[in-house]
């Protein structure tokens, strides 16, 4: 069987410039590795904080890479050139605002800062776009707090059947 493919975006002008080293682009792809039983494979790239950009990376993950899953990170603040949710709903036809609500919601127990993120998802033809503020330390709580419902979303969508090592994520399919 083929691997699943999930893109793994970071969006960030410091990272993409060297300034600092991409953690949370590489804490989303330890975070798949520890939940995900099926062969998986990263497609990953870091880009500036440029609309057209991102659209465009997300455009290349789901179309030409076939990724079921894109995940980014960064660029979802109030700053100027934070556009991350604006790339995102610039390619996605459908959006899916319970994902951003959830995860301000959980992040507030952390930060009161939570407040500022716009981070969202969305469906990209059969392709899961969800989008994580740029701190290292919010990609852990933002996933866990969505990732019992990524593979059924997943399934509705036409994408490939996750499977997860239940210790790490209770997966919620709702009886059909
Ligand atoms: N991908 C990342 N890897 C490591 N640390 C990060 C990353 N993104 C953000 N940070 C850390 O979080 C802090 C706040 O992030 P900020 O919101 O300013 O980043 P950003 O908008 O994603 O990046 P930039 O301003 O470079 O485009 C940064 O100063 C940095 O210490
Ligand atoms: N879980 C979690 N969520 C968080 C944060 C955090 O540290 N942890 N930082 C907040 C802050 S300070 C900002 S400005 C916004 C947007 O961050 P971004 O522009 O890096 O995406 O995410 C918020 N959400």
């Amino acid at each position: 069987m083929d691997k699943i493919k999930i893109g793994i975006l970071t969006c960030s002008d410091r990272a993409a410039a060297n300034v600092y080293e991409d953690i949370s682009g590489k804490e989303i792809i330890r975070y798949m590795d520890e939940v995900l039983s099926n062969d998986w494979e990263p497609i990953y790239k870091i880009v500036p904080d440029e609309k057209e950009t991102i659209a465009g990376t997300m455009l290349e993950m789901a179309h030409t890479d076939q990724c079921a899953l894109i995940v980014t990170t960064g660029g979802t603040g109030p700053a100027l050139r934070d556009v991350t949710p604006e790339a995102t709903e610039a390619v996605c036809q459908k959006m899916l605002p319970g994902f951003g609500e959830l995860m301000r919601q959980v992040s507030l127990q952390y930060v009161a800062t939570a407040i500022l993120s716009r981070q969202t998802a969305g469906v990209l033809d059969n392709s899961l776009i969800i989008n994580l503020p740029g701190k290292p330390s919010a990609i852990r709580q933002c996933l866990e707090a969505v990732f019992p419902a990524v593979p059924y979303c997943l399934d509705l969508i036409g994408g490939p059947y996750l499977v997860c090592d239940d210790s790490k994520v209770k997966i919620f399919r709702p009886k059909q």
